[in-house]
């Protein structure tokens, strides 16, 4: 165990280096723990400090940029003093050009000849633009490494090369890290990994790949390259450093963590180059690189306190890190050390993500509802209000309905009913798939994966260990879908073969260590009202126990236990296992169940199609009966028409 620290920061990209240096400056002690500073989106990027060149809308966010664009001066002055290193800040302007006018003109627009007066040789598809002397750049490279420097001279322990593996929880705490380098504590840790977040905390950040390339300007005989502003043209900018580079970039991609330039993005980029200013056709290209942007689902980022106490996250800068990094960095120290919440952060916050919050919701396209017209109308689509979507983990979900893949006599009919039932989460047996068992072989790619939510399972796995073991390889299994930000277990711990009755115990050790390791853990469990409060106090992100034996099909036979876990529970409710018909699935859901997951009832009716739709429907008529509240039960009948006025 490493001595207990004040402050840990987690990723020494530009976030968390301008943290830990402004914290240190108020006289913090803090370490920063980062495993690579090559593969940080702040090398990566360009510079560029350009909140009125990307068109940010008025909104918090552009009141964010325009408040550390502000600072920025200041900022590199602080740096660059406490260094003697440059940072290569240049608030140079920006010209922002069009290929096509807009259809509504202010008195700042640019048309085709005032805009040459800016630059000269442009390409002939520019018809205008606007000219933003406010915005400029700062060269990333130098500003990170000037950082990095100012961090060490300030006394900040900053290990570099390390790994933080996991975030050790316990009661809604941050108790230490695990990491490549050993155990780390601290009294408060800051979460700023940037895209790699998602793989410690259910944290919707997801990398959006930029390729880049970075050309060698020709000088005149007066020694001035002919580029001195930044243009920013249509899916392109061209950035000329100061000294000679021009850096142009980039492209946005969602391809996961695919690394490595591509003969496409490459092309596209230069061409698109090319098409806004022609001269650099010809000049020699010195570098090409690629990064991973931070991106979240509305792109803001996520900044402030988290649900541990002690844990502070400064993430998902997307597009606008380096030009974030000041206000970022002052904001975050003065929550840290003020425990004060600023105003500016408010829209920024993680729980925008969460249950109760109606803002910016994290869509999950689901599969096609299933089309069962009453009077006209798709009763599904209509009935679901946006407000009623089950969230888990912060991620929401249309269905309510979760369904398996086993037991389908072939994938079509698989296929089809879970089209059929609605379902957008999916489980799979992890073990299954990777030992290819009947009914398991190109199970993974008889699914879209882009429209379904993959629920690894650790079917087949008797004891904690080999849980723990099999969930690793689930997550595998979902980022080779092209799911990286998934972190969903579905955690069986099943030792009796006879009933497939869960283990109590290993299933909760196993949650516990796979919480610590950042899953988002669904654990499979008896109706016990007990244990599924200890899963729920050691993080889990819902319970599932289960209605009667897998694939018994009786039904709910536990109805007065699953109550009181409803009743008692902070997070979702799943009833998973031995629903049978749809009445029973509408009960379930009746009695206040979050969600259920159905297998065997579906797979094994004579038309599984028909059955899952059936299911859907039932879902959806039982979680809004139970939002309508039923009627109270009485002893003895009460006659429905009036009695008075009868005849006779
Ligand atoms: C191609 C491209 C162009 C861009 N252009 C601009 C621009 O012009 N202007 C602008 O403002 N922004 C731009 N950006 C965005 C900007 O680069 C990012 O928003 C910003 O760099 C994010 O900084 P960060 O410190 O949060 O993350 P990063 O810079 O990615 O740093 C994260 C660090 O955390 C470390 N880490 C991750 N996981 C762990 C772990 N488990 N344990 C230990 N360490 C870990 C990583 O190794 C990395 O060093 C661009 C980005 C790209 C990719
Ligand atoms: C697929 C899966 O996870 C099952 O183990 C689940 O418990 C469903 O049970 P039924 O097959 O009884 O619906």
């Amino acid at each position: 165990m490493n001595a207990t620290n004040e402050i840990i920061v987690i990723g020494g990209g530009i976030i968390g280096l301008a943290i830990a240096v402004d914290l240190k400056l108020r006289g913090s002690s803090v370490t920063v723990l980062s495993r690579d500073f090559q593969q940080a989106a702040s090398h990566a990027a360009a510079g560029m400090l350009a909140p009125y060149a990307e068109k940010i809308p008025p909104s918090s966010l552009l009141d964010l940029c325009l408040k550390s664009r502000w600072l920025y001066p200041e900022w590199v002055r602080k740096i660059e003093d406490l260094t003697g290193l440059d940072t290569g800040y240049h608030p140079c302007g920006i010209l922002s050009l069009v290929y096509e006018k807009p259809s509504s003109l202010d008195d700042t627009w640019l048309d085709q000849e005032s805009i040459k007066l800016y630059q000269s040789d442009l390409g002939l598809d520019v018809v205008g633009g606007w000219w933003y002397p406010d915005d400029g750049q700062v060269d990333n490279r130098k500003l990170v490494i000037a950082l990095r420097q100012a961090a060490i001279n300030l006394g900040v322990d900053l290990v570099e090369g390390v790994t933080v593996k996991a975030i050790q929880q316990q009661q809604h705490k941050v108790k230490s890290l695990l990491t490549s380098n050993g155990e780390y504590e601290a009294q408060t840790y800051i979460l700023a990994s940037g895209s790699w977040a998602s793989q410690l905390l259910p944290i919707p950040v997801h990398p959006i790949k930029g390729q880049m390339a970075a050309l060698r300007m020709p000088i005149d005989s007066d020694n001035i390259p002919p580029l001195q502003r930044i243009l920013f043209g249509p899916q392109t900018y061209l950035v000329p450093r100061q000294d000679g580079r021009l850096i142009i970039g980039a492209t946005s991609e969602k391809v996961g963590w695919k690394t490595g330039n591509t003969p496409d993005g490459l092309q596209t980029l230069l061409s698109r180059a090319i098409q806004l200013y022609p001269p650099l056709k010809d000049w020699p290209i010195e570098e090409t690189w690629w990064g991973f942007r931070p991106g979240t689902p509305d792109e803001l980022p996520i900044l402030g306190t988290s649900s541990c106490d002690n844990l502070i996250l400064a993430l998902g800068h997307y597009r606008n890190g380096i030009l974030l990094a000041p206000v970022t960095a002052s904001l975050i120290a003065n929550l840290v050390l003020q425990g004060k919440t600023d105003p500016l952060l408010n829209q920024f916050r993680d729980f925008r993500f969460s249950p109760k919050s109606s803002t910016n919701p994290i869509m999950l396209n689901s599969a096609a509802m299933p089309l069962t017209i009453f009077n006209g109308k798709n009763t599904q689509s209509e009935l679901i209000t946006p407000s009623d979507e089950l969230v888990i983990a912060g991620r929401k979900f249309r269905s309510r309905l979760m369904t398996g893949s086993g037991k389908y006599a072939n994938l079509d009919l698989m296929r089809q009913s879970i089209i059929a039932s609605g379902s957008c989460i999916v489980t799979v047996a992890v073990r299954r798939v990777q030992t290819k068992a009947p009914g398991h072989e190109g199970l993974a790619e008889a699914l879209d994966w882009s429209k379904i939510w993959m629920l690894p399972n650790t079917a087949g796995c008797q004891t904690a260990d080999e849980a723990i073991r099999v969930a690793r390889l689930g997550r595998e299994m979902a980022k080779l879908l092209g799911q990286e930000d998934n972190n969903f277990i579905k955690l069986e711990v099943i030792p009796d073969a006879k009933y497939l009755l869960p283990d109590p115990i290993g299933t909760l050790q196993a949650a516990e260590q796979l919480v610590k390791e950042g899953f988002a853990v669904l654990p499979y469990i008896n109706a016990d009202p007990l244990l599924a409060k200890r899963l729920e106090e050691v993080g889990c992100v819902t319970v599932m126990p289960l209605g009667s034996p897998i694939g018994s099909g009786q039904g709910i036979k536990n109805a007065a236990n699953i109550a009181i876990i409803i009743e008692e529970s902070k997070i979702p409710v799943v009833v998973d296992a031995g629903i049978g018909t749809p009445s029973e699935a509408s009960y379930a859901m009746e009695l206040g169940a979050d969600a259920l997951l159905i297998n065997s009832a579906i797979a094994l009716a004579q038309n599984p199609s028909a059955m899952g739709q059936a299911m859907g429907m039932a879902t959806v008529a039982g979680r809004l009966a139970y939002l309508a509240g039923r009627m109270p039960i009485k002893h003895y009948a009460s006659a429905s028409s009036p009695l008075t006025g009868t005849i006779g």
